[in-house]
């Protein structure tokens, strides 16, 4: 399997056809059944070339009447239709067949996705994963319409054909056959250049659509620091690299296309050649070649469209080692190697912890840290120490450089970031308790301090809140995300939540709903207020990257070090200000 240090992998051509036979499974008596049609429809195509040849000579040797005339016409309408039918079911039974395997495809990547390690996820950008299950899932169900009818139909009328001019008189076969270096030449100068190229767009348009994201997803920083022009100008560089790629990936088809013309006039001329030789020497007849010339006709068609149907075959399987890269991560990998169950006495174990992001410089070094089980820890330390990293790789969301990380199985995060889902106030709270009663939801917002919030919207739990619906206040989301931890109930729980103004109503309406959503676990508060700090069970204080204190309050503030001054700062009436 391919894959970038950072990014998702990619597989191979022999792992893509495995996995996809192993996703055929279960139909591939239709998919027989849809050859055998197949061949029946396209043998039945022949039958016009034939025909005409039959006319000619009739014609030539003035035996032809109305009556000929006649039924080879009919014979020729018939067949027409019987293959156009056998044909268009062919095509169709092909592409239910291939719209399902493909259904089954996306829903396992989805499935595999939404399982991955986050930092798996952030690592490679939540933009590459978007993209496959959505640029490279259409890329795959976009080559239907031009790859099955050609597939299922195409090889079959070349074997056929083939035959037939054998059948006629294998000079024209031959003369066919001296042809086909120059398609094999075609095809495989096309095999080397046009995968690449397709990756590389497809890659491009990774990019875009990550850069995108991050511009949405940033927008109020984007607004806050003035930054629109640089995203706009980002996006626009990377726009103009898919347009790049695109013309790129556009010129290898027009270089394709002169290749293929090639290849028409030389059959065309060598059969030609070899007809008039024939006629000459009386091996053949005007009919007959009338009849190999029609039949190489039909044959150049599907030639040429098979090596198209290639190149769309080839983006296409572009796009499918991308999805399938994402479906076959090893399941070790897909579940997080570093999580274990915690034993009795300690849940969340850190040794020599090192971390930077990319190459950056280190942002956690020798983090060493032992929490026992239901104690609550604070982290805090000037902005910019280290906090929310080590936050995020005790989470798993990062995984460390060095060292190793152990931590519940159950284990939950509130980040600075709370997302409000777009849905109703139930489905926002179910989404971590699929079981939980109403009682359970509206206990659950009362611990955490938002039942007034109930009682302010008009469908209590059916309220649709997030986008589009009732407008949520900052604190508002934080208590709802507060009460989804507590339903999903987890071993150990992470609160790095947004600070709120020292002080104010939000700030200790909040200090106490945390308290009350850690009552009874393992907790890690990231302390942003020292009030929040001071309640807990113990104190780590990082500077940084590193953990340069640690203790309990008064421990602390009996040592007399950065905490202490810290806490003189605060006490000292810096109220307003936030320790970030
Ligand atoms: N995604 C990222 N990519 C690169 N560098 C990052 C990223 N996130 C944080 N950093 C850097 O890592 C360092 C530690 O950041 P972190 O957010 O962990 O500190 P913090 O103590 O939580 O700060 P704050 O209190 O301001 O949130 C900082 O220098 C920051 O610029």
């Amino acid at each position: 399997m391919g894959a970038t240090e950072h990014g998702l992998p990619v597989t191979g051509g022999r792992e893509t056809a495995s996995e996809v036979w192993r996703l055929s499974r279960g139909y591939r008596l239709r998919l027989a059944a849809v050859g055998l049609l197949g061949i029946v429809s396209t043998g039945v195509d022949l039958i016009p070339p034939v025909a005409i040849g039959f006319l000619v000579d009739r014609v030539q040797t003035g035996t032809a009447d109305l009556g000929t005339v006649l039924t080879v016409t009919a014979v020729m309408a018939l067949s027409a239709l019987l293959g156009a039918a056998g044909t268009a079911v062919t095509i169709v039974l092909a592409t239910r067949v291939y719209h399902t395997i493909l259904a089954t495809l996306r829903e396992r990547l989805v499935g595999r996705a939404m399982t991955l390690p986050q930092h798996r996820v952030e690592r490679a950008g939540t933009g590459d994963l978007i993209s496959r299950s959505s640029d490279d899932v259409t890329a795959v169900a976009d080559a239907a319409p031009a790859v099955i009818p050609v597939l299922t139909v195409t090889a079959f009328t070349i074997v056929v054909s083939l035959g037939g001019l054998a059948a006629l008189d294998w000079p024209y076969a031959a003369a066919f056959a001296v042809v086909l270096p120059v398609y094999a030449l075609a095809m495989r100068w096309y095999l080397r250049t046009g995968p690449r190229v397709y990756r590389a767009e497809r890659a491009a348009m990774s990019a875009r659509a990550q850069q995108l994201l991050e511009s949405q997803r940033g927008y109020a920083t984007v607004l806050g620091f003035g930054l629109a022009d640089q995203r706009h100008r980002a996006v626009m560089t990377n726009s103009w690299s898919v347009a790049v790629q695109a013309l790129r990936a556009r010129t290898v088809q027009s270089m394709l296309n002169a290749r293929l013309n090639l290849g028409e006039c030389l059959s065309l001329a060598a059969v030609l050649v070899v007809g008039f030789v024939l006629i000459d020497h009386g091996a053949s007849t005007v009919g007959g070649a009338t009849t190999a010339m029609l039949l190489v006709l039909r044959l150049l068609g599907p030639v040429n469209q098979l090596l198209f149907v290639i190149d769309t075959l080839q983006s296409a399987l572009a796009s499918l080692s991308r999805m399938i890269g994402v479906v076959t991560i090893p399941a070790a990998d897909a579940a997080d190697a570093s999580t274990t169950p915690s034993d009795l006495a300690t849940a969340v174990r850190l040794r020599e912890v090192a971390f930077r992001y990319g190459d950056g410089p280190p942002v956690l070094d020798d983090i060493g840290l032992d929490i026992p089980a239901g104690q609550h820890l604070a982290v805090v330390g000037p902005s910019g120490a280290g906090k929310t990293t080590l936050a995020a790789v005790i989470a798993g969301v990062h995984r460390p450089d060095a060292g190793t990380v152990t931590r519940p199985r159950r284990t939950a995060v509130i980040t600075q970031e709370v997302h409000v889902f777009a849905g109703t106030l139930r489905d926002n709270l179910t989404l971590a308790a699929p079981d939980a009663t109403d009682r359970d939801l509206r206990a659950a917002l009362d611990t955490t301090g938002a039942a007034d919030l109930l009682d302010q919207l008009a469908d209590a739990l059916d309220t649709v809140v997030g986008a589009g619906g009732h407008p949520l206040t900052e604190a508002q989301a934080q208590q709802l995300a507060l009460a989804r931890l507590l339903l999903a109930d987890p071993e150990l729980a992470i609160l790095d939540e947004a600070t709120a103004e020292a002080g104010s109503a939000h700030a200790e309406q909040l200090d106490r709903a945390s308290e009350a959503v850690l009552a009874g676990r393992t907790g890690i508060v990231i302390a942003h207020r020292l009030s929040q700090a001071a309640t807990c069970d113990r104190i780590v204080v990082m500077d940084a990257g590193r953990v340069i204190e640690t203790g309990t309050h008064d421990e602390l503030i009996a040592a007399g070090g950065t905490y202490a001054r810290l806490w003189a700062v605060w006490q000292a009436g810096q109220h307003t200000s936030t320790i970030r």
